[in-house]
């Protein structure tokens, strides 16, 4: 028996020319918020698809709960909470119609929690949902995810389209359901959001898993840079040659990055003259860039 809620297990669709996902595993436990990081066209989506059932797999596998996310599709999304990257509308009905129709259509008779999220952000769904802006239809789709408060929710780039204040409210709402025991997956390339919400985080990259790491080993020590200021230039274009991973940012002032060799760092610099050195930890921005040897897309 599983212990995980979302377990994938050697993930492989190939659609050619080295595009899809390849090799995916990846394990979610009940409770945990995770992130799925990573840029445009690198497999999240692909990846949230599966899980939902609406493509299959050339290889692996991925379950929901202990259910085949193929095979028992219907079971597992009339209990889930699903954001989609690219919502499908029904333009022609207002807001509300919408959410009701959803809701329905989740069996639910109850609609305290959707006016309660409409309230939270700030949406007048009156209107005619083809009229509507991207924001606002970001909206609907969240408070469609978010209303029958489900156990698990699976939320492809939630806030895109939100300004920053309803990402703030994104962010708020997230942490009060991460608080009530839910389980959330959610994919994005907002480096704040994975920050201040998830315990753990994946990134893709090339349909590829890069690294799994607990947010709590990314903020570790071995993710710290050093900024050192030489006395002169000279030094530290001296330096820049002594073979560290590292650049120069200002004329006397040199980075180094993580992953040099702590103790033979200090012994070398014990032989130049310091001015100044600053310890910076990485932002999980800077990591991502450093796993993807600065190339964001
Ligand atoms: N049905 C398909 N047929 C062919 N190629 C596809 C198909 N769906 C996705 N791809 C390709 O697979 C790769 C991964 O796409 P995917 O949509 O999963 O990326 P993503 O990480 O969600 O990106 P984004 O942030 O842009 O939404 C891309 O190269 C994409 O062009």
């Amino acid at each position: 028996m599983t212990t995980n809620v979302i377990e994938i297990r050697q993930l492989t669709k190939d659609y050619g020319n080295n595009r899809g996902i390849f090799d995916v595993s990846l394990s979610v436990k009940k409770g945990e918020v995770f992130g799925f990081l990573g840029p445009n066209g690198a497999g999240k989506s692909t990846t949230i698809r599966h899980l939902m059932g609406f493509i299959q797999a050339d290889q692996g596998s991925c379950q929901i709960n202990g259910l085949d996310c193929l095979r028992d599709h219907a079971r597992i999304q009339q209990a889930l909470g699903y954001l989609p990257g690219e919502i499908a509308f029904m333009d022609d009905m207002t807001g509300l119609e919408f959410i009701k129709f959803m809701a329905k259509m989740k069996g639910m008779t109850d609609l305290t929690k959707a006016y309660e999220l409409m309230e939270r952000f700030e949406l007048n769904p009156q209107g005619k949902i083809k009229k509507m802006s991207k924001g606002m239809k970001q909206k609907i789709g969240i408070i469609c995810a978010f209303m029958h408060d489900p156990e698990l929710l699976i939320l492809d780039e939630p806030s895109s389209g939100l300004d920053p204040l309803m990402q703030n409210r994104f962010i708020e709402l997230v942490l009060e359901e991460k608080q009530r025991g839910k389980t959330i997956f959610m994919s994005s390339h907002i480096f704040e959001e994975i920050e201040r919400t998830c315990d753990r985080t994946a990134m893709i990259k090339d349909g590829r898993l890069i690294s799994i790491e607990e947010l709590q080993t990314l903020k570790a020590s071995k993710h710290k840079t050093y900024q050192i200021m030489f006395a002169t230039e000279e030094l530290a274009e001296q330096f820049m040659n002594e073979g560290f991973e590292c650049e120069q940012v200002e004329s006397t002032v040199v980075k180094v990055l993580p992953r040099n060799n702590l103790n033979y760092l200090l012994a070398t610099l014990s032989r130049y003259d310091i001015v100044d050195l600053d310890i910076t930890k990485l932002t999980l921005e800077e990591l991502f860039l450093h796993f993807y040897g600065g190339n964001e897309s």
